[in-house]
């Protein structure tokens, strides 16, 4: 069980080029709505209150794009009104690397001592709700090692070999398709990344360390935008 107190600190990943969704800008910068995908992200995350701490990781060269997009989510209405208090919340942005891995990395470098829950989420996961959140810091406070939100696969999912042959049906039962944000407790994140920060999430870099990573129930409304259509979709879910 971790206090209370422990303070939360969120890694908001950004620096993705967004090749498959092909947009002429990154693609936490591209507009949804009138807002970017980051300042989407940003203000659902900072409507939860719990969060003390944000690091925004941008693109080398898009620092100040991103500095300005923190300033407009603090000042939403949803960001004000969270208890953790937008005036004791610290808000910074470093420049990240060239796989998402090493930009987790970097913005890890960055959170204060005062953190001991780290949350990092994916800013083209940018209509992820505040519950979610919520859920994940939870579950760390509660005592696990590492927490992510998944939900249930709706597909019969096969695996193949080199040359498309199926070798086998997993139980789908069995399976989660997971999302951000994902929760860890600060030591076991900073352990798994000094020992590798080469994987498609961080929870796979915990689970290689041994330790036991919990799912909590995800959201829909957690996709993560990739590609045109999910662009298309996030706009429909907006236009209600
Ligand atoms: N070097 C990288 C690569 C990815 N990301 C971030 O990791 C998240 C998930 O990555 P993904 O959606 O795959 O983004 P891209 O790598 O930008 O997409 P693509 O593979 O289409 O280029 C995104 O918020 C993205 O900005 C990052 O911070 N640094
Ligand atoms: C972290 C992640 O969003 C969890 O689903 C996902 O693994 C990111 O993977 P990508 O290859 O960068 O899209």
């Amino acid at each position: 069980m971790l206090p209370e107190s422990a303070a939360v600190g969120l890694i908001v990943v950004a620096a993705g080029s967004g090749r498959r969704l092909g947009a002429d800008v990154p693609k936490a910068f591209v507009p949804l709505a009138g807002v970017s995908l980051l300042g989407h992200a940003l203000r659902g995350a900072l409507s939860s209150p719990g969060v003390a701490e944000v690091v925004v990781v941008a693109p080398p060269g898009w620092t100040d794009e991103a500095a300005a997009v923190c300033r407009w989510a603090r000042s939403q209405p949803s960001a004000a009104s969270a208890p953790a208090a937008a005036t004791r919340r610290t808000i910074g942005v470093v420049p990240g690397g060239a796989e998402r891995g090493d930009s987790v990395a970097a913005g890890l470098a960055a959170l204060s001592p005062a953190v001991s829950i780290v949350l990092v989420h994916d800013a083209a996961r940018c209509l992820a709700p505040s519950t979610v959140f919520d859920r994940v810091v939870a579950a760390v406070r509660e005592g696990a090692a590492a927490a992510v939100p998944g939900v249930a696969v709706v597909d019969t999912i096969k695996e193949v070999d080199a040359t498309g042959r199926v070798v086998g049906t997993p139980d789908r039962a069995r399976l989660r398709a997971v999302q951000t944000p994902q929760g860890f407790r600060r030591d076991v994140l900073e352990r798994a990344h000094a020992a590798s920060s080469d994987a498609t999430d961080d929870a796979g870099l915990v689970e290689r360390l041994g330790e036991t990573v919990v799912v909590v129930a995800g959201d829909p409304l957690a996709f993560k935008v990739t590609t045109p259509g999910d662009l298309e979709t996030a706009a429909r879910i907006l236009a209600g």
